[in-house]
């Protein structure tokens, strides 16, 4: 079965849309967070949490899995929702970034890239065919495409060959794909920081039809408005009726800028990284636990959440976990901080069934501290 994808609703004020994915796993309704589940797990969290969370999709990554446990142990247990216990929709990245940004000793050829692991140095090599080898094994309801995302800052001649050789490594994935029943292969767009070849990136990979499409080579620490503005450029070169994927983003102004800018869909393993380290989201700004403000601060860790830590648990004891390494502490910060972005999205799509968008926006700004 194949991605279906429902626009539902355009704003008038903003390229904002409603819509709703349909996968082999179930439905998803956009614009959509999803939590990063890298390694097969929502970290700290079980399933069933994240479900109760809110959560409608999780990502993980072909890159971890394939180094451990590896895919065929995974294909073996049934595939990957079997083997995590998730039965929603699950998107895995195609190992390509975190070739990139994990393993050292790379050499990148037309054919794939040649890498080290980054757990043992032991030598790897992933390509097109082998990344679509690795999803099809884990059975993940939307795949990416094998690709570079491009560093940053990078010259207009590396970033057109590396956009155009992605864009030979997509044909190549669509081509392996075609002789698998899976149909939820979704294109990167890259082209560094440069329109022309966004455009071409966006032309090229349209023409091979994916039933969806990831805007690549963001967030990758280029500035707030460049990203904004080649995001603005970027989207409306793709098809309407076709979910939109930005890569790698997610903190709170940064996902009114994508949704405003035509993205349906987000992931980003910051709420959960920042939790771990007692690093708070809330409706008033972030908030670090550990700060000694709030050893006797029995009140919630934010005052407009209803989360199952902020309903049981005051600051002051959450604090007390994390100041003697409790467990306990991280999971209540990851518990606040996934069921925050998630129920921003929720409000997010609210705001944008009653054409009020930009105000929300302005109106979490201010109370966030944005401005
Ligand atoms: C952080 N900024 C950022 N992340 C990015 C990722 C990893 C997301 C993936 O990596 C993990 O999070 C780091 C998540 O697990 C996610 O899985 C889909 C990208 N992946 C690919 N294939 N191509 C890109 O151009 C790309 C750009 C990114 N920019
Ligand atoms: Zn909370």
């Amino acid at each position: 079965m194949a991605i279906k994808f429902e626009l539902l609703k355009e704003s008038k004020d903003s390229m904002a849309r409603l819509g709703k994915i349909t996968t082999p796993h179930g439905e998803i309704e956009t614009p959509i967070f999803m939590p990063v589940g890298t390694r097969g797990t929502v970290k700290a969290m079980t399933p069933e949490e994240v479900k109760i969370l809110g959560a409608q999709i999780i990502l993980a990554n072909t890159y971890h899995l394939y180094l451990k446990p590896g895919h065929e142990l995974i294909s073996e247990a049934g595939g990957l929702h079997k083997f995590m216990n998730w039965d929603y929709p699950i998107l895995t990245d195609s190992g390509g970034f975190q070739v990139f940004s994990l393993s050292d000793l790379r050499k990148i050829s037309e054919e794939g890239v040649e890498f080290r692991s980054h757990i043992d140095g032991s030598k790897h090599f992933i390509g097109p065919e082998k990344s679509m080898e690795i999803q099809n094994a884990l059975g993940s309801d939307i795949m990416m495409c094998f690709d570079e995302c491009t560093p940053y800052p990078s010259s207009y001649e590396y970033s057109k060959q590396s956009m155009e050789m992605t864009t030979r490594w997509a044909k190549r994935c669509k081509e392996y794909h075609k002789n698998t029943d899976k149909q939820g292969l979704f294109g990167i767009v890259q082209g560094g920081m440069f329109k022309d070849l966004r455009e071409q990136s966006a032309r090229d990979l349209v023409e091979m039809d994916f039933p969806g499409y990831a805007v690549g080579g963001l967030s990758v620490g280029e500035p707030k408005d460049l990203m904004c503005d080649l995001l603005e450029f970027t989207t409306p070169l793709l098809p309407k009726n076709k979910p939109r994927y930005l890569m790698g983003v997610g903190t709170p102004d940064y996902l009114f800028e994508a949704v405003i800018r035509g993205i349906d869909m987000a992931d980003c393993v910051l709420p959960t990284r920042l939790a771990r380290n007692g690093t708070v989201l809330t409706s008033r700004g972030k908030l670090v636990i550990r700060n000694a403000k709030y050893a006797k601060d029995f009140s919630k860790l934010d005052p407009e959440c209803d989360c199952y830590a902020c309903t049981n648990y005051s600051r002051a004891y959450i604090r007390h976990l994390f100041n003697v390494g409790e467990i306990l502490g991280a999971r209540l910060t990851t518990i606040h901080n996934l069921y925050f972005l998630i129920k921003l999205m929720e409000n997010i799509r609210e705001a944008i069934k009653e054409d009020r968008l930009l105000e929300y926006k302005e109106e979490f700004y201010k109370k966030y501290g944005y401005i």
